[in-house]
């Protein structure tokens, strides 16, 4: 699934400007672009000292320096994007004489001097990685491309060709001898506009059967099916994409699909295709790239993937040619899944494993699966389908049994938790725990979405409080909460209402409310919210008496929100609804209360009718109307009109304007309706009394053919 689509959570809109205006603190404030930045890319000079130093060429001659720089250049072709740069290799020698894969410790150290002695033009890439809050982090390998690519003075020089000319690099042994770098499509930093990092490999050791099938599942000119992902995108845009996991010990709550993997892969137990299933955000897709590096890995330690040989070097750079990430909607075609059954019978290029991911895969069709399904058995032994969904009730049954599943389960708010804490600690954030936890709650077990939150928290560049992640996640705080409660319970109607519009107008959604006033109440109710914790609450606590009245209505409250809640799902006005269930909440039973407030003086059965009332969801709008106009017409002095509004008439809607109830009521017949004109005050301070605010009260004719049959 792509990144950006997964990565929004709904925040206020100011908290996004004040975001994009830190962004746009990068561009050009003339032209609003970025191209200031590429410009000073790309004004740079390959820096002789830098280029000896980086080369490893300390004792050459400026001539041979010179000549190196001609021919690391042959020929550039213009920036037009259908145009290639062809960059060739200036030390080849260097290359063939190491072809195997080695640890690069000398880089490493090598390295870090490279990103402590800035070059003018490294200076320029740090600082921009460091407005964008990403400067921190660096993996050794990531570090060292990174020390390559700001020493190397030109942004049309593709990484790899970078690694060509690095001495240190050589090490690793890149099977190239040419390299294309494009000048579009780019999957570089995203500052300048030519990082390019899509070298083509051409092994010569390759059989021509299987170099044919590049480019993967391309089929007679068609564009490739696979994605252009770079899953570790060397300047990431996102804490999630910074801390994605690059092995199993990295990974959050998943020790047990974990331990599983890491059992199959020491035993070399590899199913064909395999499913990942669980919510969003888990691990799924993080999972499936650890287990395809692992799977490849060249390491010899136990500990795979390592991240630091060739094959893991190249996955995480999305420059695998042996694992795809593949998109299920893209693959609905016949050609491509032919091209994807092939490229799947033929060897690996130069790995152990070739692997499939495929996300999403509720969306490939049945003859998807069943050209996938009905090839296993030709396929070769090296090719793994990784199977990835949100959603596996909608996979074909017959085939998922066929599969190895692996259940991603939401993960634990306190796993969560610790995880943001630990990435506040690396990201220099200061942080309250309340506030933490607080996103750890709200991210309903997904780390991704909790990551973006922390993300946008961290963006507004202030201590990471409670208060702070409330008005971000659109959740009102406790002291609101009491207060609203505290309202609607002492049937303080108009500031009930005026709160509650207050609220639901701008800060949160009803259903968001809903649910947070229920919590509070069960907190209260369970004993976990204590007398005392704040002074609003305190003031609850002491008028409502929660020892004895208070506690009935609080449970009273509860079930008309428990109820309140069903309608709303299927309600377009839900703000309206549950303003009318918040009135509701001082309305009780005198009786069933004992209450000695004035207001509290119906007899009330309209509250055990409530209960009795369990009914479709699509007909609970009518049944609450149906509930309220029961009441007001026994409330009614006169009984023949107590029957008679019963009889004749329905409460069809009821809406709130500042304080006051609109409420419409349908007669079926000319007569019924002026014979309710004539009661027309009668039954207005019956409503009253009932919704405990004005109302006023529009009566209309409706066809007898419309009549609604009673709930
Ligand atoms: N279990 C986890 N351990 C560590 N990081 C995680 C975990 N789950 C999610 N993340 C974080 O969330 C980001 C996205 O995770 P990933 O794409 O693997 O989730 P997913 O389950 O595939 O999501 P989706 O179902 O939406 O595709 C990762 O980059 C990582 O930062
Ligand atoms: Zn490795």
């Amino acid at each position: 699934m792509a990144e950006g689509r997964r990565n929004s959570v709904d925040v206020p809109l100011s908290k996004t400007l004040v975001a994009l205006k830190r962004v746009r603190s990068l561009r050009d404030p003339d032209t609003n672009s970025m191209s200031k930045f590429a410009m000073a890319i790309n004004s740079m000079n390959l820096d002789d000292v830098g280029l000896k130093e980086l080369h490893g060429f300390g004792n050459e001659s400026e001539s041979d320096h010179n000549s190196l720089k001609k021919s690391s250049m042959v020929r550039i072709r213009g920036t037009d994007s259908r145009k290639a740069y062809m960059v060739r290799k200036p030390c080849r020698q260097r290359m063939k004489k190491s072809k195997e894969p080695k640890l690069v410790t000398r880089s490493m150290k090598y390295l870090e001097e490279e990103v402590n002695s800035c070059s003018e033009s490294r200076v320029d890439r740090t600082v921009v990685r460091k407005k964008s809050g990403y400067h921190s982090w660096r993996k050794p390998v990531a570090a060292l491309e990174d020390a390559i690519m700001s020493r190397v003075g030109t942004p049309c020089m593709s990484m790899s060709e970078s690694r060509t000319n690095c001495s240190s690099w050589t090490t690793i042994g890149f099977p190239t001898d040419e390299v294309d770098v494009r000048d579009s499509n780019f999957n570089g930093c995203g500052i300048s506009y030519c990082w390019s990092r899509t070298p083509r490999y051409r092994d010569p050791n390759l059989s021509p059967d299987v170099r044919e099938e590049h480019p993967l599942l391309s089929s007679e000119g068609r564009e490739p099916a696979s994605r252009e992902i770079v899953p570790y995108p060397e300047t990431p845009r996102s804490l999630s994409q910074k801390f994605r996991p690059r092995s199993f010990s990295d990974l959050v709550g998943l020790m047990v699909v974990s331990n599983s993997l890491l059992y199959a892969l020491s035993k070399g137990k590899i199913a064909p295709v395999y499913l990942f299933h669980g919510p969003r955000g888990t691990g799924k897709t993080s999972t499936a790239r650890i287990f395809a590096a692992a799977l490849n890995c060249l390491s010899l330690e136990e500990h795979r993937p390592c991240g630091f040989c060739r094959e893991c070097v190249f996955l995480f750079s999305g420059r695998s040619r042996d694992v795809k990430e593949l998109d299920a909607a893209k693959l609905n075609h016949k050609d491509r899944v032919k091209a994807l059954i092939k490229s799947a019978s033929l060897s690996p290029f130069s790995s152990h494993f070739k692997v499939f991911i495929i996300d999403e895969c509720q969306f490939l069709r049945g003859e998807t699966w069943a050209a996938i399904f009905n090839s296993v058995e030709n396929l070769s032994q090296h090719s793994v389908f990784i199977m990835i969904t949100t959603d596996p009730a909608k996979l074909p049954s017959s085939y998922v049994s066929q599969t190895q599943r692996y259940h991603f389960p939401k993960i634990k708010d306190v796993d969560i938790s610790f995880r943001l804490q630990k990435i506040c600690i690396e990201e220099g954030l200061e942080f309250d725990k309340d506030a933490v936890d607080f996103i750890a709650a709200k991210s309903n077990g997904s780390l991704r979405d909790a990551e973006t939150i922390l993300d946008q928290l961290g963006l507004l560049g202030k201590r990471i409080t409670l208060s702070l992640a409330y008005e971000l996640v659109g959740v009102v705080s406790d002291k609101e909460l009491l207060n609203l409660l505290d309202l609607a319970l002492s049937a303080d109607t108009t500031n009930t209402v005026i709160r509650a519009r207050d609220l639901m107008s701008s800060r949160i959604d009803p259903m968001q409310l809903i649910s947070q006033l229920a919590n509070l109440i069960m907190d209260i109710l369970s004993g976990r919210r204590q007398p005392g914790f704040c002074n609003v609450g305190r003031n609850l606590f002491d008028t409502h008496d929660l020892t004895d009245i208070g506690m009935q209505k609080l449970r009273h409250a509860l079930k008309i929100l428990s109820e309140t809640e069903k309608q709303l799902r299927t309600s377009k006005n839900q703000a309206t609804w549950l303003t009318v269930a918040l009135l509701q909440f001082g309305t009780g039973d005198d009786e069933n209360f004992c209450s000695s407030s004035p207001r509290n003086s119906l007899k009330n059965s309209d509250c055990d009718e409530h209960n009795r009332t369990i009914c479709p969801e699509n007909h609970c709008d009518r049944t609450k109307l149906e509930a309220i106009w029961r009441r007001t017409s026994r409330k009614c002095q006169s009984s023949s009109l107590k029957i008679f509004l019963q009889k004749e008439g329905n409460l069809s809607s009821i809406s709130f304007n500042d304080g006051l109830a609109i409420a419409e009521i349908e007669f079926f017949h000319p007569d019924h309706l002026s014979k309710a004109e004539k009661s027309w005050k009668l039954i207005a301070h019956s409503l009253e009394d009932v919704l405990g605010c004005n109302v006023q009260i529009r009566l209309k004719l409706v066809p007898a053919c419309i009549k609604k049959v009673p709930v």
